[in-house]
């Protein structure tokens, strides 16, 4: 059918001069005329090679913090992104959203047939690819690995490194309306410590039309988009890699584990001190372990003491506390207060979090063996979640003088087999058969996250979170803490304290127990 119409199409031309095309809607995309030059693709890969900046008007290239560039009139001629634009933006999105990202992404580029998608393409995948080529020296290869992304109001991707196997130069093409800083979206990119894990943000480009930005794919390419921050703005890309040959990469980096400590001996009195006279009667704890049993999870409403409560919040805002922030941030991102120099009431309030008698109605709330006096009733099947197999633990008293020490692990780096003997807890020798915990006095506000991530160690711990200052919290602000069941990699919802929330707000406070 379609060689009858294009019979017909052809009588209605004029004679056409012979090689000459004829179809009129065939979109072609120029690269700017300045990579063109030789004189510059060889300034460049000059710079490129020796790993030193190039300031030229079409063209900046900088290694610090690792090697990138941008072309800041990517496609010459009118019209031609208009076109693109206006296709893009016809394209189904998908809302992504998980604890790394949130943002929009099209179908993949690959095989669109818009003209102006297919001309973009061509240009991207054929002369670009080649002027790519000389310039780093590195052969790219033409497989093609593109799509579209639309940033709006809050949406932002978290620090990453974009390392996936062939991946070698990665490169984005942004047309925006007129950007500034404050609007947020900037592609920031982050300085790295001895271990190639991201440290801070120590370059930040800010989008703008036609522009292209290109780094080099490694294991310290650690970027970010910083979260969009003015309504009403889209910030539409077109992004994707060059790949070429695959390189040998450093093993990845294991940090070391926080320091635990077994029960500090305080006896019930201190639970009397401080904790709701409700949460110690024998029959609301009996009813509070058939709950977690059952959910894994329960809501302990107004746990501590009215008078106490209050003396944590006052604490709390006392300037006198050191906090840090703490990262890496391809992992984390919170302030964390410096136990040395805690006023006494939050000093005692983490004595209390990690006394023996805590420990024990832990063991009665949960049914999990936290103390060597709570019974061991539970199911011996491995039981999902948080929820701590107890039957992992034995029930050897802590000596004396073993209480409040730090087991801290080493901080250098170790291989993944190491990861996995955490795994093994099964091992009667191993020094996790004491319940041990840790704490940490956590601020969060605007802009803090923790990320999934390859490196977490599989463990069974119970969680035992407590929270001050977030009153009228709002599920809007974000901030809640979303678990994941191991090997499954349905996507988290996004759990970030995003700028949009309230300033001001924050909770405090996490206790762990393994
Ligand atoms: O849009 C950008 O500036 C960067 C996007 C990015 O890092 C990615 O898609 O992996
Ligand atoms: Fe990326």
């Amino acid at each position: 059918m379609s060689g009858g119409r294009r019979g017909l199409r052809a009588r209605d031309l004029p004679d056409k001069e012979p090689g000459k095309k004829r179809d009129k809607r065939e979109v072609r995309g120029t690269l700017s005329s300045a990579l063109g030059e030789q004189a510059l693709k060889e300034a460049a890969a000059a710079a490129w090679g020796r790993r030193e900046p190039l300031s030229h008007e079409a063209l900046a290239l900088d290694p610090v913090p690792f090697c990138h560039g941008v072309i800041p009139s990517f496609i010459q001629g009118p019209g031609f992104l208009d076109g693109l634009q206006k296709e893009l933006l016809s394209l189904d999105f998908h809302e992504k959203c998980n604890d790394l990202y949130k943002f929009k992404q099209s179908d993949d580029l690959k095989k669109r047939k818009e003209p102006h998608i297919s001309a973009l393409r061509k240009v991207l995948f054929e002369e670009f690819r080649e002027w790519l080529s000389a310039v780093t020296q590195v052969e790219l290869e033409p497989t093609i690995d593109l799509s579209c992304a639309k940033y709006e109001y809050t949406d932002a991707l978290l620090c990453h490194d974009d390392e996936l196997e062939g991946r070698r130069i990665a490169f984005i093409l942004y047309l925006v309306p007129p950007w500034e800083k404050s609007d947020g979206g900037t592609l920031d990119l982050y300085s790295t410590d001895s271990h190639f894990q991201p440290q801070q943000v120590v370059k930040s480009l800010v989008p703008s039309w036609n522009s292209l930005a290109f780094f080099e794919v490694s294991p310290v390419s650690f970027h970010q988009v910083s979260e969009v921050l003015t309504e009403g703005k889209c910030r539409l890309s077109v992004s994707g890699w060059f790949h070429g040959p695959s390189v040998a990469r450093p093993p990845r980096y294991i940090e070391s584990l926080l320091p635990r400590s077994p029960h500090i001996p305080y006896d019930h009195e201190i639970l009397y001190e401080w904790i709701n006279p409700v949460y110690l009667d024998m029959d609301s704890q009996a009813q509070i372990q058939e709950e977690f049993e059952e959910r894994s999870e329960i809501l302990l409403k107004n746990f501590l003491k009215e008078e106490k409560f209050q003396l944590v919040c006052e604490a709390l805002q006392k300037e006198d506390i050191t906090w840090r922030t703490r990262g890496p941030p391809n992992k984390r991102c919170y302030k964390k207060a410096e136990e040395g120099n805690l006023p006494d009431v939050l000093m005692n309030c983490f004595e209390f979090f990690r006394s023996e008698a805590l420990f024990l109605l832990l063991s009665n709330f949960t049914g999990l063996k936290l103390h060597f006096l709570a019974s061991s009733d539970e199911n011996e099947e491995g039981e999902e979640g948080r929820a701590a197999d107890s039957t992992r633990h034995s029930s050897s008293k802590p000596k004396q003088g073993e209480t409040n020490q730090e087991a801290s692990s080493d901080a250098d780096q170790v291989d993944q087999s190491k990861n996995d003997l955490h795994a093994e807890e099964g091992d009667a020798e191993n020094s996790s058969s004491v319940p041990v915990c840790m704490g940490e006095l956590r601020h969060w506000t605007t802009s803090h996250y923790t990320l999934v991530h390859d490196m977490q160690t599989a463990e069974f711990a119970l969680d035992l979170l407590f929270f001050c200052g977030c009153e009228d919290w709002d599920a809007e602000y974000g901030g809640f803490t979303s678990y994941i069941a191991k090997a499954e990699d349905e996507e988290l919802t996004w759990g970030t304290v995003g700028k949009k929330a309230l300033q001001g707000i924050c909770s405090y406070g996490i206790c762990s127990f393994v």
